[in-house]
């Protein structure tokens, strides 16, 4: 078989696998599937929850009744604005903000106002853009303890348990305020595992359990104000299903591989490694075991400085893996988030290939030193190698596809 692998392959394939978990194409399939007559009311809450709306739109036509649309400012897109069906929000991410507890009543109200179980699209960010703070809480509290979160270094199964601890609706007690009868929930998950009791912090699932990590004494002190316990048969009563993962994107580039004639290793283990050592890893696997094209998922972590440069964890690993590429003949790594922005900055990733450590410093960029500063970005800009999407639609973290001849 005689193989061509170009940067431009890799690109399709990235896209491919983007596109098989939009969360329009994803919502639409398996609403499409529902054969029933019934109106419905539809709450969709999260960074993808326009995307997924509008694949409610399609699939559902005149059965959508009418639709509450939570999402991140300027996330709204046209489709949603336009429908005078749908009631849009616009709220705070990562941060929760003003809106976000706007957002908590008017999504309260929403569903005083039915008299049957609405479809829930739920997508990651909705930790942030919804919120009802336990009675004591207020904004101020729940921003510093957010802002606290959110450096900690805790993966996101502990902050969502923090974030389930001061909340009326987060860790299933959404439930409380529903209509009698089953509720079906879509999901795309953002996070490893794809747990929904962490998805979105687990509006609709069961409540996280275990020890809360440490906190500082003075948020400790707001998270001990009590919270309601979720009530397990208004759980059982849920019917969580996930819509769209890693895993699934993962999927799509291996059927598009196949269909290209292209041999394929998918290494299972989920890359959540510090990003430059993330990066050795993967070149290592990489340069190992030439003439197939590798794919990895994941969702590595970068260590800020105090004052961080441009890009995040995906230009970094690119960036920081583009010094072992360096030397080989022909040889490509593309590193990129799925939801269109990675870290500060409008790139989705980047691909890197053998020429850029040197581009980057023949354009009079100190890579190794854009590293230290988490400023990959700006290195990778210099290099020409930074990949712009805009935003897509979904966010199921991240995706790595390498080639070496
Ligand atoms: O909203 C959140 O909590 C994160 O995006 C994980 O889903």
């Amino acid at each position: 078989m005689s193989l061509s692998v170009s940067p431009d392959v890799l690109l399709d394939l990235y896209r491919a696998a983007v596109a098989a978990v939009g969360g329009r194409e994803s919502v639409r399939a398996v609403l499409r599937a529902d054969e029933s007559n019934e109106p419905v009311s539809v709450i969709a809450i999260g960074k993808a929850a326009s995307a997924m709306l509008a694949g409610a739109q399609d699939a559902l036509g005149p059965r959508l009744r009418q639709a509450l649309l939570i999402t991140k400012h300027k996330h709204a897109d046209k489709h949603s604005q336009r429908d005078a069906r749908v009631t849009v929000i616009e709220a705070g991410h990562p941060w929760p903000d003003q809106t976000s507890l706007v957002a908590g009543q008017r999504l309260l109200a929403f569903l005083r106002g039915l008299s049957r179980p609405p479809l829930f699209l739920l997508s990651g960010g909705a930790s942030s853009l919804v919120e009802v703070p336990v009675s004591g809480v207020g904004l101020a509290q729940l921003r510093a303890l957010n802002t606290y979160l959110l450096s900690s270094g805790f993966d996101i199964r502990s902050i969502n348990r923090v974030r389930q601890a001061v909340s009326q609706i987060k860790g299933g007690r959404l439930t409380h305020f529903l209509p009698p009868g089953r509720t079906q929930a879509l999901l795309i998950s953002d996070v490893p595992g794809d747990d929904p009791a962490i998805i979105g912090s687990g509006l609709l699932a069961a409540p996280l359990q275990g020890a809360m990590p440490s906190l500082p004494p003075e948020l400790a002190a707001v998270c001990a104000h009590p919270a309601a316990p979720a009530d397990p048969e208004r759980l059982a009563a849920v019917d969580l299903r996930l819509v769209a993962t890693n895993a699934y994107a993962l999927d799509a580039i291996e059927a598009r591989a196949a269909r290209l004639g292209l041999p394929v290793r998918r290494h299972r283990r989920f890359v959540a490694d510090e990003a430059v050592a993330g990066a050795r890893i993967i070149a290592n696997q990489l340069l190992a075991e030439p003439g197939y094209v590798h794919l990895w998922g994941g969702e590595p972590v970068v260590r800020l400085p105090a004052e961080p440069g441009r890009g995040g964890r995906m230009q970094s690993l690119a960036l920081s893996a583009a010094q072992y590429l360096h030397g080989h003949a022909q040889a490509y790594l593309l590193a990129a988030g799925t939801d269109g922005t990675d870290g500060p900055g409008d790139a989705a990733g980047a691909l890197v290939d053998n020429g850029t450590w040197e581009r980057a410093t023949t354009a009079g960029m100190m890579p190794a030193e854009a590293l230290r500063r988490a400023d990959a970005g700006t290195a990778l800009a210099a290099s020409g190698d930074l990949i712009r999407t805009g935003p897509t639609g979904t966010n199921v973290m991240d995706l790595m596809i390498g080639y070496c001849a």
